[in-house]
């Protein structure tokens, strides 16, 4: 029986896939050498070779559907990056052959969306760039909101164990599509796909808390002051990018708190649609730190959201009511 969103599941899914084949091909090459950008953050040559990898297959099954992704390729046309311009061309040209430099920063621009619409994809084409850089957690991160709601979730963890158990295989991709539940299966090979549910935990004193590795991304003494106030006494996981949904999201841990680390910064939405839905998918609730769901309505940020939390529903109501101190 098909259901609707089939399609896109499908394709959101052989395209993170392959975008993963270009961030390991780039680590494993010649190191990512990332530029920084205009708000210093790094970019790499994997960076925007799995944007135009994502975009040129979007753009191929869904010609209509604009796409809000992280980069744009205004960089790569300066003449100082010719370098890291032809690194990014012949990367995506090793996966499709033939592809030019032109081209290949065309695909990069598809992904200009920058106000919301009613039906648009959303793509972090890696997540988690300093982890990446680390050699540790990122993630490739897909999703299609349709009138504000998130619909369709892809998200590839190149360094996520699946099982996290002994000799699981490294390197999962999660899919959830809304009302339809959360999978995962391994990245490498064609195994089946298997349904992802959240931990059944009630006591907050055993809760599993995961946070960002940057201390600059998320306040570590004020989760650690949630965590007193609930008598967590495991110290909290701490790993990059969006495989802290998914950790959740697979209940091998409780919790993900995103705590602000300054009053002006606004959380953009491609970092958190696709782990949002497939936490919410298998079971869990996410809303920001005041309780309130997030809201995917107001262009490229959650400008009327504060931080993130991520659980596994049971614990919900514990971890908000800590935070309000
Ligand atoms: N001050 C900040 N607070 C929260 N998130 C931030 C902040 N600065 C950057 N980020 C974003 O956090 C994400 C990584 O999160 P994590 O630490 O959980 O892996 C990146 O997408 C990064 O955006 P950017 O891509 O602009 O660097
Ligand atoms: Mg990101
Ligand atoms: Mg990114
Ligand atoms: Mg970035």
């Amino acid at each position: 029986m098909s259901h609707p969103f089939d399609r896109e599941r499908e394709v959101a899914s052989r395209a993170v896939r392959e975008a993963a084949r270009i961030c390991r091909a780039v680590r494993g090459k010649h190191g990512p050498d990332p530029v920084a950008k205009g708000d210093k953050s790094p970019v790499t040559v994997a960076d925007f070779g799995s944007q135009a990898l994502i975009c040129a297959t979007l753009a191929a099954a869904f010609p209509g559907d604009p796409i809000m992704a992280e980069e744009d390729a205004a960089e790569l046309r300066k003449p100082e990056h010719a370098g890291v311009r032809d690194r990014v061309a012949a990367e995506v040209a090793a996966i499709r052959a033939g592809t030019d430099a032109e081209t290949a920063l065309g695909w990069i621009d598809l992904g200009d969306l920058d106000r919301f619409e009613p039906r648009f994809w959303t793509l972090d084409p890696i997540d988690g760039t300093k982890g990446f850089l680390r050699g540790e957690q990122y993630a490739i991160a897909l999703a299609l909101i349709v009138e504000g709601r998130v619909e369709v979730a892809a998200l590839a963890c190149p360094n996520l164990e699946v099982s996290r158990l002994a000799s699981g295989p490294v390197g999962a991709v999660f899919l959830a599509v809304r009302g339809r539940g959360a999978t995962v299966c391994p990245l490498d090979g064609d195994d089946v796909e298997r349904p992802i549910t959240v931990s059944d935990r009630d006591d907050p004193t055993r809760a599993r808390l995961c946070e960002s590795v940057e201390s600059g991304h998320s306040a570590h003494n004020e989760s650690a002051a949630v965590a007193a106030r609930l008598g967590v006494t495991e110290p909290p996981v701490r790993l990059d990018s969006q495989a802290k949904y998914a950790t959740v999201a697979s209940g091998l841990a409780d919790v993900y708190l995103r705590l602000p680390t300054r009053a002006d910064y606004r959380e953009r939405i491609w970092d958190h649609a696709a782990g949002a839905l497939i936490v919410a998918e298998a079971g869990g609730t996410v809303t920001d730190v005041d309780g309130k769901p997030l809201d995917f309505t107001l262009g490229s940020t959650l400008a009327s959201n504060r931080g993130v939390v991520a659980t596994n529903g049971r614990l919900h109501p514990r971890v908000i009511e800590a935070l309000r101190g």
